[in-house]
């Protein structure tokens, strides 16, 4: 869809065509899933479907293995920026898992298949009284990208990454065979998994911890006015031992931002109940930059699944440039229960006009770096692209083994730096400006998110993450054939 509809009046197609089809798509896969759970087939099926992996990857040995394989699911499917060039030219084999398999309460964990959603899973698991620690919030982000990428949420500063609640990974690798691991079983695999993008096997299900859930977040809401006292105030609140089960911080400016601390509460005080998630709220980041605007601290009560979601609608803040009157209210009441599109349908129907736009002028990056050099990386940013707002939220790393080491080797407070919008600065120019901001991230041992583009070398690459144990895992399991590596799947010439 090119010309006039491809660019400046791309919300038509998005509002008569996506929405709706957003909408069909969604209420098919709901259904779908709490029929088979009702059913409680999805165990008895799990079997099964690991064989026609199994069999998939047999068939491509018994080839002459001249090309690497990958899995089927399209790259317009993901919530990736661009899509895998890879995905037409690699033996593709199809992963259709999407169910959850079993939900442990004794063991406190769930075991599902990669195609699970993050919406699925909170669905699922918040009407039980359960919830996983670390819920990535985009309702259509799966368990299997999440897994072999990476995801973050809010309450990673006391849980760690996406990765360091899994318990275990079943996994279909080189040879057809199926493999299983854990801390104690296959640790090496276990730990050269996340970040592996798919280059070690196929995932076919994660088991993950899971803890149990109340019905609302109570969110306190603390402007600052001043870098210093942005810089301070997330750091103090990061640092809580006891308090605090998520923080989050969203920048307006270099100097004005809102620090939010939150904890779970069974029940809420009257009148300060806020259901973010329903149609006809403003967008949330909308909401926030309230509270800076009347210099006001706030309290209230937000239901679970509206805060877990609570990006979701305005798509951080991409839907501006999408829907730009999407947050008029007379929109909200007729058209808001519609919202969002769906990332995957928008990709599948952007044409080159606005491919160009966003290749030219659209900055989308998440950058992890230490804490300690939070106020240099922001500096960093505001000279480099001058987006805002910026999302910050926390997170712990361990010094486990693989591909992420925290400085020293020792376990290190990190903040991810979310910058997504469209450049501010003069002399903003794509692959310069990300190089810039890359060699930064590497200079303070920081790592970045590879959904986004990434213009680093292979050696670049290969400097900021940690091969040695993922190149003894791949050698081990004959992979060389197999799978590319991982550098080949997701540096930005490897995407289209
Ligand atoms: C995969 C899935 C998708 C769902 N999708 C939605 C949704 O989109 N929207 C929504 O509002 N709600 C959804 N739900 C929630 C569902 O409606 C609630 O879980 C239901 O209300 C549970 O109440 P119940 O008393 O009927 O449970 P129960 O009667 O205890 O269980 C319901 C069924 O689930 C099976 N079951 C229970 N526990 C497990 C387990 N640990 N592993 C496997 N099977 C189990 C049981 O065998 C039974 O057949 C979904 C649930 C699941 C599991
Ligand atoms: N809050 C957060 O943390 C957010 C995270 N993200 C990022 O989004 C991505 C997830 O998006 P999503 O659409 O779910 O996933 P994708 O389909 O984009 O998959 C991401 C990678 O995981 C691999 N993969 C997925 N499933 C399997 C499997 N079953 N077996 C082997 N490899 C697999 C894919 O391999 P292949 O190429 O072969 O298909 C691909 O390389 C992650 O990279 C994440 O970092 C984005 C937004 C927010
Ligand atoms: C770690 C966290 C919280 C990351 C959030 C990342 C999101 C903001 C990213 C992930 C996918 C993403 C890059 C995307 C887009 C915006 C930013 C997104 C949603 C959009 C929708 C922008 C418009 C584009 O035309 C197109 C449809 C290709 C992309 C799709 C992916």
């Amino acid at each position: 869809m090119d010309g006039k509809f491809g660019g400046e009046l791309r919300w038509v197609i998005v509002i008569f065509f996506l929405l709706p089809a957003s909408f069909f798509y969604d209420i098919y896969y709901y259904t779908r899933s709490w029929l088979i759970f009702k059913l409680s087939s999805a165990p008895q099926q799990h079997d099964k479907k690991v064989k026609a992996v199994q069999k998939q990857v047999r068939e491509w040995c018994k080839g002459d293995q001249n090309v690497h394989m990958c899995t089927a699911r399209p790259g317009w499917q993901t919530i990736s920026f661009r899509e895998g060039a890879y995905k037409k030219t690699f033996h593709k084999v199809a992963i259709n898992m999407v169910d959850i398999l079993e939900i442990d309460t004794d063991k406190k964990t769930v075991r599902c298949e990669p195609m699970v959603t993050m919406g699925q899973l909170t669905h699922t698991l918040v009407e039980l009284g359960w919830t996983i620690p670390v819920l990535p919030e985009m309702d259509d982000l799966t368990v299997g990208g999440l897994v072999m990428g990476t995801g973050i949420e809010s309450s990673s500063h006391k849980i760690g990454l996406f990765q360091h609640m899994c318990v275990s990974f079943e996994l279909v690798v080189a040879d057809g065979s199926v493999v299983t691991c854990s801390k104690t079983e296959n640790p090496d695999l276990f730990y050269s998994v996340p970040w592996s993008y798919g280059t070690l096997g196929f995932l076919t299900a994660v088991e993950i911890d899971i803890v149990p859930a109340k019905r609302f977040v109570r969110v306190e809401y603390k402007p600052c006015h001043s870098l210093d006292n942005l810089v301070q105030t997330f750091t103090e609140e990061t640092n809580k031992i006891d308090g605090n089960q998520f923080v989050e911080g969203l920048m307006y400016s270099l100097n004005s931002g809102v620090v939010m601390t939150c904890n779970m509460a069974t029940s809420a005080e009257p009148g300060k109940l806020n259901p973010i998630g329903k149609w006809y709220k403003p967008w949330f980041f909308k909401h926030v930059q309230t509270f800076l605007e009347k210099d006001l601290q706030g309290v209230e009560y937000i239901p679970l699944r509206d805060y877990y979601h609570r990006h979701t609608r305005s798509i951080f803040w991409e839907i501006q440039d999408i829907i730009p009157f999407g947050n008029n209210v007379i929109f909200r009441y007729l058209l808001g229960w519609l919202v969002p599109p769906k990332v995957s349908l928008l990709k599948l129907t952007q044409g080159q006009t606005v491919k160009e736009l966003y290749e030219k002028n659209h900055f989308i990056q998440d950058m992890l770096v230490p804490l300690s050099t939070m106020r240099d990386a922001l500096e960093v940013f505001e000279k480099e692209v001058k987006i805002y707002p910026i999302w910050l939220c926390p997170f712990k790393l361990p010094p486990n083994p693989g591909m992420l080491h925290p400085p020293n080797d020792a376990e290190t407070l990190f903040v991810d730096i979310g910058t997504y919008g469209v450049p501010k600065v003069n002399n903003f120019e794509p692959v310069a400006t990300t190089r810039r901001i890359e060699e930064f991230v590497r200079k303070v041992k920081g790592f970045q998110m590879m959904y986004a583009d990434s213009y680093m070398t292979r050696e670049e690459y290969r400097q900021m993450f940690d091969h040695t144990l993922y190149d003894q895992v791949r050698k081990s399991l004959n992979c060389e054939k197999a799978f590319p590596e991982v550098y080949d799947k997701v540096s930005r010439k490897a995407r289209i």
